[in-house]
């Protein structure tokens, strides 16, 4: 099973580290400016117990004034160090989680067709980008947060058994027992977190499948049961993330609790100590001050709790998915002979579900350079015969030779190099036409672009636009008629100079004049190569040298074109006679 979680552990720490040492001086600097930040914090309350005391006893003004100006510096630097920590706590933040990000991605292009059928790319989107969103706010502020509260609750604590150990006994008593409390508590919500990802991942995935399909959704008026179901969908995630955040809000709600007891009872004892004159006013302001002081951190502590728990479900996914393995394993082999490339299938049996084999016993072998045509009814194996020559998944036994070489000990790189595939989906990226047609390939120039979209009619149009190869095309392929995303798709396909090409026809009629235009171009393509056309129309098969047919995932003829039609009681003879009844009538 090669998509299970190889491991459902707890995220490791280790794992964690690795995102995290690419910044580690700057995570250096961060806990060098949380230092200051958190003695100006521990500085105030002083200066403020010192204003007190010096005020009611009598102190001079110009002392006063002093202390109050140190006050001010201390505040507006404290307001300074605070920008400077939150940004460099988002900057550490996107650094760590954007090469999270970029490794979610690669790897899941990586992954194999079996994997990719069950994905909704919503659902790829909230994982590659959503569940390392929750890691990303959490590594943020938890420097900050965390190791910040752990120093300031230290200062706060330490200072005050100097000064009343009774009044400290009190607050570190509350302090651990919040404190240990959250923690024991803090895993409650992180599986209701993880469901709720979930349940949002199926949320995205759902709008995304039907956005994409919104023709066909709008056509078949199929508006209602789509938003009937997109409620169910929100109500899912509405009852995942009640629950997640009910739990997660708990280890709060139980520091609230317990703060307000703790704030009593330093203020009694405090109070108490100030009426048999053991400490000053400036004292007991001081001591106020620090236990609410003491609240703060510990409310960040529970507030980074919940963070953690989302940003530990988050790493979980992340983990798991790439922990995946692609069944497709590379090979080593780099070399492949110069020019057009044979091809051959040896008893290739193929299945995509255990239960029901889609092709069976595929045996047939092309010379270099020969062109194949391949038909068979709707259904008949004929683009997962494509698709296996591109390696897209593995076969269930045989063996099949690109250039005489087995596939399966090539590295992928080297065959898709050589091996080029036209589908009947035109795939559109967000980009311009360059981008489009030469898929971000810098060594492709604008002469070469132009002459081979030249050599396959598609230049006029090119040209045809104000801003020609610069034009931005909107993904998805809506800015191109069937006919023109066909020449796109070859002369994408030409410059790459394949040594063997499939080219899967559009199964929908064009019109004659761009049929004719494809058909040219298709010819000029196949001049340099190896052919294997997946033909929908017979007609288009005029220049192909064999011909293979399936039925039912089975080869029923496989020979020479010329043969074949001259052979009255072939199968291709056959189709080619009704074929020419259907034209006459
Ligand atoms: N990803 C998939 N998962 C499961 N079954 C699939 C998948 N793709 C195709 N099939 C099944 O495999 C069989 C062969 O499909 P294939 O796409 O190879 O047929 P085809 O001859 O190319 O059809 P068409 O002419 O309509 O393109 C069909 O029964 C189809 O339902």
């Amino acid at each position: 099973m090669p998509h299970q979680p190889i491991q459902s552990s707890p995220p490791s720490m280790t794992w964690l580290l690795r995102y995290l040492r690419p910044v580690k001086w700057r995570l250096l600097a961060l806990l060098l400016l949380l230092l200051a930040t958190t003695a100006l914090q521990l500085l105030n309350p002083q200066l403020i117990q010192r204003f007190i005391d010096r005020a009611t006893g009598g102190g001079s003004v110009s002392s006063l004034l002093t202390l109050a100006g140190l006050y001010l510096a201390a505040a507006v630097f404290s307001q300074l160090f605070s920008v400077w920590l939150s940004y460099l706590g988002n900057d550490v933040a996107w650094r760590a989680t954007n090469q999270i990000r970029a490794n979610l991605l690669q790897h899941t292009l990586r992954l194999d067709m079996r994997f990719q059928n069950v994905k909704t790319p919503g659902e790829m989107i909230e994982r590659i980008d959503g569940d390392v969103n929750s890691m990303s706010n959490f590594f943020a502020m938890f420097v900050v947060k965390i190791i910040g509260s752990f120093v300031l609750l230290a200062g706060i604590l330490g200072y005050m058994f100097a000064y009343n150990w009774p009044i400290a006994a009190t607050m570190t008593a509350f302090t651990c027992l919040s404190i240990g409390i959250m923690f024991r508590i803090r895993d409650l919500g992180v599986s209701a977190s993880q469901s709720e990802r979930q349940a949002n991942a199926s949320l995205y995935g759902l709008i995304e499948e039907r956005i994409a399909g919104i023709e066909d959704v709008q056509a078949n008026g199929g508006v209602p049961r789509l938003m009937n179901r997109y409620h169910k969908a929100m109500r899912a995630v509405f009852l995942a993330g009640r629950k997640a955040w009910m739990l997660r809000i708990m280890p709060w709600n139980v520091t609230v609790a317990l703060f307000t007891v703790s704030m009593t009872a330093v203020l009694m004892v405090s109070v108490y100590n100030y009426l048999h004159g053991r400490i000053t006013l400036g004292m007991l302001f001081l001591f106020f001050q620090y236990t609410q002081m003491l609240n703060d951190p510990i409310e960040q502590l529970g507030d980074q709790l919940q963070e953690f728990q989302k940003a530990k479900s988050g790493m979980r996914r992340a983990q798991e998915l790439l922990s995946l393995k692609s069944e497709i394993e590379d090979g080593e082999g780099d070399e492949l002979p110069q020019g057009p490339l044979s091809v051959s299938f040896e008893q290739v049996n193929f299945s995509y579900n255990a239960d029901q084999r889609i092709l069976h016993d595929i045996c047939f072998e092309l010379k270099p350079g020969e062109r194949l045509g391949l038909i068979g009814r709707t259904g008949s194996g004929k683009s997962s015969i494509s698709r296996l020559l591109l390696r897209l998944y593995n076969l269930d036994s045989g063996v099949i030779r690109v250039g005489g070489t087995d596939i399966r000990d090539l590295r992928l790189k080297s065959l898709y190099r050589r091996v080029g595939m036209v589908t009947q989906d035109v795939q559109l990226i967000d980009g311009t036409l360059r981008d489009n047609l030469t898929l971000f390939n810098p060594r492709l120039s604008d002469e070469e672009i132009l002459e081979t979209a030249g050599r396959l009619g598609l230049r006029p149009w090119i040209e045809a636009l104000p801003q020609g190869l610069d034009t931005r095309l909107s993904a998805g392929g809506t800015s191109l008629s069937a006919g023109e995303a066909q020449l796109f798709a070859l002369t994408r396909v030409f410059l790459t100079q394949p040594s063997l090409i499939v080219l899967d026809e559009p199964s929908s009629r064009l019109d004659a004049a761009t049929e004719s235009m494809l058909q040219k171009a298709v010819d000029q393509l196949m001049e340099r190569c190896t052919g294997i056309v997946i033909a929908h129309r017979l007609a288009t098969l005029d220049q192909v040298d064999k011909i293979m047919m399936l039925r039912q995932g089975r080869v029923i003829e496989f020979g020479e074109r010329e043969a074949l039609a001259q052979n009255p009681s072939s199968e291709y003879a056959r189709l080619l006679r009704a074929d020419r009844q259907e034209e006459r009538a």
